[in-house]
């Protein structure tokens, strides 16, 4: 049964801020920890929301923003379009420091971004880890542009700011990722992931390619840590995304065709992925996403690539 959870801002998935995620089955709602909502497939939805078609997916801001490309979404209409701004935008272009960028809490707790085609299994897998892993990740909460819907809170779905808030903060380096989808801009800001880190929680960031890119070229964000979850095979995705219920078939063709690019471009070298795991079987890619994220153990990269 498909989940709709809660979350904050930016297309696609992470583990940061905060906390708690709150997901909804059916007519019940649960709480986890993190951020932002997700929606079931054919509920309104807006780009960065991520759709969370199992009950085991989780999400956050971040999320969403892969389902934006490879969805068609209906969107929820906005029912209150004069949100003020709640974060004050960092100042990037201090040189004198980057006392704006928590350099000691970002290493302590280096933010993960976790990326892969739709179906994948990345919500799979995170929910897991967030079950095993109680209070170590958390998912950072997106920037708006978007009025919040009725039941979306301020600083904790989404900072809902103002577009001259946005735009200034996207001129300052403020976000990892931003991007632009009918009409509205999300984001995820640095002090957003940075929060995270200094709550002493590994910020983990589901982010759909095109935010990969962003976030590997940003000019003095600290460099996170990349993982790319790929399937065995498309033909493997296709009926794994089929098997899930949760789309149309227009939007299983959209999914499958940007699948291809995503893994045409994890193999390209141009790709920032410091691990590429292969998800056929759940257990094993399990472990092995969770040696990288827990443990640390990143060590077989060009092994992978190989494959
Ligand atoms: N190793 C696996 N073997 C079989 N089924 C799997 C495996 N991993 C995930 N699945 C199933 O594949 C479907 C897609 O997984 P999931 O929703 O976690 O993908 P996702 O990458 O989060 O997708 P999206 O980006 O669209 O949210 C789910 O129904 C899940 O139960």
């Amino acid at each position: 049964m498909p989940l709709s959870l809660p979350k904050s801002p930016i297309l696609k998935k992470r583990l940061c801020s905060s906390t708690s995620i709150s997901f909804k089955a059916q007519n019940t709602t649960h709480t986890v920890r993190a951020q932002g909502y997700i929606t079931h497939p054919s509920s309104p939805k807006r780009a960065f929301n991520r759709i969370l078609t199992s009950p085991t997916s989780l999400t956050s801001s971040s999320f969403h923003r892969s389902r934006a490309f490879t969805n068609s979404f209906i969107l929820h209409k906005p029912f209150n379009s004069s949100i003020p701004p709640t974060m004050a935008p960092i100042d990037p272009m201090d040189s004198t420091t980057p006392p704006q960028i928590d350099r000691a809490a970002l290493a302590a707790h280096q933010p993960i971004v976790i990326s892969g085609p739709s179906g994948s299994g990345k919500s799979t897998i995170l929910k897991r880890l967030f079950d095993e892993h109680k209070g170590k990740f958390g998912f950072s909460v997106s920037h708006t542009t978007r009025s919040p819907r009725a039941h979306e809170k301020d600083g904790e779905d989404y900072h809902f700011v103002t577009r001259e808030f946005f735009n200034d903060l996207v001129k300052k380096g403020g976000f990892i990722e931003s991007a632009t989808f009918g009409g509205n801009s999300y984001g995820t800001s640095i002090a957003a992931v940075q929060k995270i880190a200094e709550e002493g929680k590994v910020c983990i960031l589901d982010i759909e390619m095109e935010g990969v890119k962003q976030v590997a070229s940003h000019p003095f964000f600290p460099k996170p840590k990349f993982l790319f979850l790929q399937p065995p095979s498309l033909e493997v995705l296709e009926t794994r995304l089929r098997g899930r219920g949760t789309d149309h078939e227009d939007a299983v063709i959209k999914r499958l065709n940007q699948a291809k690019v995503e893994m045409a471009f994890a193999k390209s070298g141009e790709a920032p992925h410091d691990k590429v795991v292969i998800n056929d079987d759940l257990d094993r890619a399990y472990e092995e996403v969770r040696k990288c994220i827990v443990e640390g153990e990143w060590d077989d990269k060009e092994e992978t690539k190989k494959d």
